[in-house]
């Protein structure tokens, strides 16, 4: 089953000073929303705040008809809602697999092996390296690894904070067909990424933030079209 996610009146502060103003979204299943917007715009502060990471001042966030706001990071992803974190964060310590099986919400033992199994056929290359220490990874090879995290928990929503990040073109390609074959599986997908080329090659549907305010939330053919929307929002920073 895979439910839509909604957004609605959602308002942030950080440090006392109000940096999410009243922002209103949906993503639906199988659809790729980019998230885009200036450095300080205030996507990393949505992001956290649907991740229940950071509180909330107010509005209300919802997969399908259940209520998320106020739960906790843990109980967010219990119900269903996925977060792959910007900087390609593994567990260095582990092998390729525990970094896996850590994050597999269901324990049994058929559950956890369909899981690997699930992520090992999205990125086979994790699975030539299944013994490895995560810290002797590439960065790109790091990224399939917290992809791999979310993927195992089956998720209905993921969100991915920087897909791209210092990451080769190639690997990038491989890493936007694994977000592709997600959302071609029903899962919808928030994507926040620096370069709003590649997010709107990717994503069908496109929002920009500006100061904490959605300031576009379309289809992404229109930015496309019409880049002096994004250029607007990123000079007015
Ligand atoms: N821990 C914090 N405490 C107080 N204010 C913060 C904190 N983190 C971010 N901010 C402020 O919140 C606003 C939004 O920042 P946020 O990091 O969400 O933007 P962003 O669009 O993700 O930018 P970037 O791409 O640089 O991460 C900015 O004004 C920023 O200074």
């Amino acid at each position: 089953m895979t439910r839509s996610i909604t957004v609605q009146n959602l308002t942030v502060a950080r440090g006392g000073k109000r940096v999410i103003h009243d922002i209103s979204f949906g993503v639906a299943p199988g659809q790729i929303s980019a998230l885009l917007g200036a450095n300080g715009a205030g996507k990393s502060s949505t992001v956290m705040a649907l991740a229940g990471a950071i509180p909330t001042d107010s509005g209300k966030v919802r997969l399908g008809d259940e209520t998320l706001t106020g739960l906790s990071p843990d109980r967010i992803r219990r119900h269903g809602v996925a977060l792959v974190p910007e900087g390609h964060r593994v567990l260095g310590q582990l092998s390729v697999e525990d970094n896996l099986l850590v994050a597999a919400l269901d324990p049994s033992a058929t559950a956890r092996r369909a899981g690997l199994d699930r992520v090992y056929e999205i990125f086979p290359e994790l699975a030539e390296r299944r013994r490895q220490q995560a810290s002797d990874l590439s960065g790109g090879q790091k990224q399939m690894v917290a992809m791999g995290q979310a993927f195992i928990a089956r998720p209905d929503f993921m969100i991915v904070d920087e897909l791209s990040l210092g990451l080769a073109p190639t690997v990038v390609r491989r890493l936007a067909e694994a977000l592709k074959l997600a959302a071609s599986q029903g899962i919808g997908v928030l994507l926040i990424e620096q370069f709003a080329k590649l997010a709107l090659d990717l994503a069908r549907h496109a929002m920009v933030l500006e100061r904490g305010r959605l300031v576009y939330d379309g289809p992404s053919a229109t930015l496309r079209e019409n880049p002096e929307i994004l250029h607007g929002a990123y000079l007015a920073q």
